[in-house]
């Protein structure tokens, strides 16, 4: 089974950092000024018109500060961004103005002021009164959404030149956390769009380096409904054509309006360095990519005495992370076999502590991209090579600062089968053998976290698969406690936990049992197109390519894979659905197409107070999330229900309230219709939501 690029691929350049032909970062200083501004005008054009950046962002940003520490005044300095590569002459030149498919924007979407230390953030900070409004640095692709006179979504673009932009209207409309319809007239509202790191992780890490380029990508699919499938999500940070006194009311009125703000805190002067740090640290746990932290005046008055240069305001300054750097050297270079069956290098290097936290390893993602990285000779062992942790997360190789001696070979069997392997596009395939081990256990870790079961992590799996006692994952519905415990380290508290939440599996939503089964190209988005239009697994299990072709957004290559998919895995599916019970959707009338859903879930904004019970905050806002609900950070007057914890209603019921109960109240006196539900009501129409 191979890899093909279907439809659904985004039509992208991969983004891989090559070796540089300029000299490595530590020898900037050494470069005049004359050099160092050739060089900084080289990358950026590199990056904005070639969209194919030869050296890092953290390397370019060193690059651009060795220049202005040798010459402040440059004027290359003003012109670094899209504006300065020549994308807005060329979009003038084309007389942009009158194509349909680009937004002037007024006033321009402007880069950010840059420092690398604290001195530089206190001296920035002195220039005006008041405290500051800090918040991360999302990394990704900027964008803003305008709304009409009733509040209806107008139109939605990219930042492009800043002054031009690109339309991407039907693509923002599946972007999480950007309302089609807001309570105000006439407002544009900025922000950021990005691909949370779960979804990278679990759907697009093992073909693609950087989530920010697939966001880019998923942007400007022509097939707006295909963009849904790479669950992007949008950070707001900024709002026109209304005023505030302060950027903090500005935030808070955006959260009000349905928008996800940048979670940002009021700071004073004493606590600028100590919130880069907080928010540095706070990666470790961001489900978003940042490179940096953001630092606003909050007193609009202030900013508005401060202005604008050219190419930044002048009341806001980005702080960025240096980027953990580390040389190492790269040992060997291992396949895994992935659950689609594709072989995939995994660059083994000496160890390296970054962000601290010790590095051994780093996806080369495919063979494609390896080779991208070992230039014209090719990757080789032995090589020096510059380590970092990508959004400060993720072990990435960033660079060879120098080639081994040793190539690297390319299996020509697969490692855990024995079977040849052969190149498909990007890809090293193999036709596994039955018994192929790692392929198998792949593919039981695949289902286990498809299916929600918590708890089978990969050596548990590896353990039951070497036992025999889980060939194939039909096998985890008749464990017994007994067959558990005879593996070591597996206690009977361990066995019966398992046990249960492998029982609370057996009735599942078709589309994640379908996308479980990690057949290639039946994701996300196939699973649930194939769900919404068939009725049933045996409808399902009957279409026929010339059928799967016909649906909008299934490709020729997505069609094929997927029928051969499940017609290979025919004999499992059968002995899987003895065992479980496939939950489809109730099937749509003609006439209620357009009505809302009757989920009590799905289209309906959730908020919680107080503290839950059953599960945390961000678990109850994820589980509606997933029925496609809402879960906006404070009380909307549109909001559907207020959810407080068990404990809590108690309290409520002796006249308690906390600050949303109170806005809620007041709200519902002036005419809205917010629910007030206990914690367990909130789980009785999850479960109803979910059956
Ligand atoms: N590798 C290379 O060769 C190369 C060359 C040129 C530029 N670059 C990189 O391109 C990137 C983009 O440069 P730039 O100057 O256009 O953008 P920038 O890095 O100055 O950032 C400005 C952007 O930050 C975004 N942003 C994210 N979170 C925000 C928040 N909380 N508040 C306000 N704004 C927020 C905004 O959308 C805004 O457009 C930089 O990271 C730079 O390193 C790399
Ligand atoms: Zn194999």
């Amino acid at each position: 089974m191979g890899r093909t690029s279907g439809a659904l691929k985004i039509p992208f350049k991969i983004n891989v950092t090559t070796m540089s032909k300029l000299p490595p970062s530590s020898s900037w200083d050494k470069l005049s000024v004359s050099e160092l501004e050739d060089a900084v005008a080289h990358h950026n054009r590199l990056y904005w018109v070639e969209n194919n950046a030869e050296i890092s962002d953290p390397e370019f940003d060193r690059l651009v500060e060795a220049l202005r520490q040798k010459s402040p005044d440059s004027p290359i300095l003003t012109a670094i961004g899209p504006a300065g590569a020549g994308l807005e002459e060329a979009a003038v030149q084309a007389d942009a103005l009158h194509d349909a498919h680009q937004v002037l924007h007024n006033p321009p979407m402007l880069s950010l002021d840059k420092c690398y230390d604290e001195e530089t953030l206190l001296k920035w900070f002195d220039k005006f009164e008041g405290d500051v409004l800090v918040s991360p640095k999302v990394d990704g692709v900027a964008m803003c959404v305008r709304y009409g006179a009733n509040g209806e979504l107008l139109l939605a673009a990219t930042r492009g030149s800043g002054r031009v932009g690109e339309l991407i209207t039907e693509n923002a409309k599946q972007v999480g956390g950007v309302p089609h319809k807001v309570d105000a007239a006439g407002i544009e509202v900025r922000g950021e769009a990005y691909m949370p790191l779960s979804v990278f992780r679990a759907d697009f890490a093992a073909d693609y380096a950087n989530p920010r380029n697939l966001t880019a990508g998923a942007l400007k699919l022509k097939d707006a409904q295909a963009a849904k499938a790479y669950g992007i999500r949008f950070f707001a940070y900024d709002v026109l054509g209304v005023e505030f006194d302060t950027e903090l009311e500005k935030m808070r009125w955006l959260a009000e309006l349905g928008f996800d703000p940048v979670g940002s805190t009021i700071v004073s002067k004493d606590e600028l360095q100590q919130n880069f740090e907080r928010i540095d640290a706070s990666q470790a746990h961001a489900d978003f990519q940042m490179d940096g932290v953001v630092y606003r005046a909050n007193l609009r008055e202030e900013q508005l005495r401060l202005g604008y240069t050219g190419h930044h305001p002048r009341y806001s300054i980005a702080y960025k992370f240096q980027g953990d750097f580390g040389e190492s050297t790269l040992r060997e270079v291992h396949w895994n076999v992935s659950r689609t069956g594709a072989i995939n290098p995994v660059g083994i290097v000496d160890p390296v502590t970054l962000s601290g936290a010790v590095v051994t390893r780093a996806s080369l993602h495919n063979l494609a991209i390896m080779e991208t990285l070992g230039g014209e000779q090719g990757l080789t062992l032995n090589s020096r090579v510059l380590m970092t942790r990508r959004g400060g997360v993720i072990p990435h190789l960033e660079k060879i600062i120098e080639a081994g001696e040793q190539p690297v070979t390319i299996p020509t069997e697969c490692p855990g089968c024995g079977a040849p392997t052969y190149r498909e596009a990007d890809v090293l395939c193999a036709d596994h053998l039955p018994g192929c081990r790692a392929e198998r256990v792949r593919q039981l870790e695949h289902f286990a976290s498809h299916m929600e079961i918590k708890g089978l992590g990969p050596k548990l799996l590896e353990q039951l698969y070497d036992s025999g006692l889980v060939s194939d994952p039909s096998d985890f519905y008749t464990l017994t406690r007994e067959e558990l415990t005879s593996l070591e380290r597996v206690g009977t508290k361990t066995a019966d936990t398992l046990l249960e939440r492998i029982d609370q599996r057996r009735r599942v939503r078709a589309e994640h049992f379908l996308r479980a089964l990690g057949i290639n190209e039946l994701g996300r988005h196939v699973s649930e197109l194939l769900v919404e239009t068939y009725p049933s697994l045996d409808a399902i299990l009957a279409v026929p390519v010339e059928e799967l072709v016909a649906i909008p957004t299934i490709g020729e290559v997505i069609a094929e894979h997927v029928t051969k998919g499940l017609a290979q895995k025919a004999e499992l599916i059968e002995s899987l659905r003895s065992k479980i019970e496939l939950v489809f959707p109730e099937p749509k009338s003609e006439s209620d197409a357009d009505a809302p859903s009757d989920s009590p879930v799905a289209g309906r904004s959730f908020l919680f107070t107080g503290t839950l019970e059953s599960m945390t905050r961000s678990e109850a806002q994820k589980r509606v999330r997933a029925l496609s609900g809402d879960t906006p950070s404070s009380v909307l007057k549109s909001l559907d229900y207020l959810v407080i914890g068990d404990a809590d209603y108690e309290k409520f019921e002796g006249g308690w309230r906390s600050g949303k109960l109170k806005k809620a109240e007041r709200y519902n006196s002036e005419g809205s219709a917010i629910s007030i539900i206990k914690e367990t009501d909130f789980l009785a129409l999850v479960d109803a939501a979910d059956a």
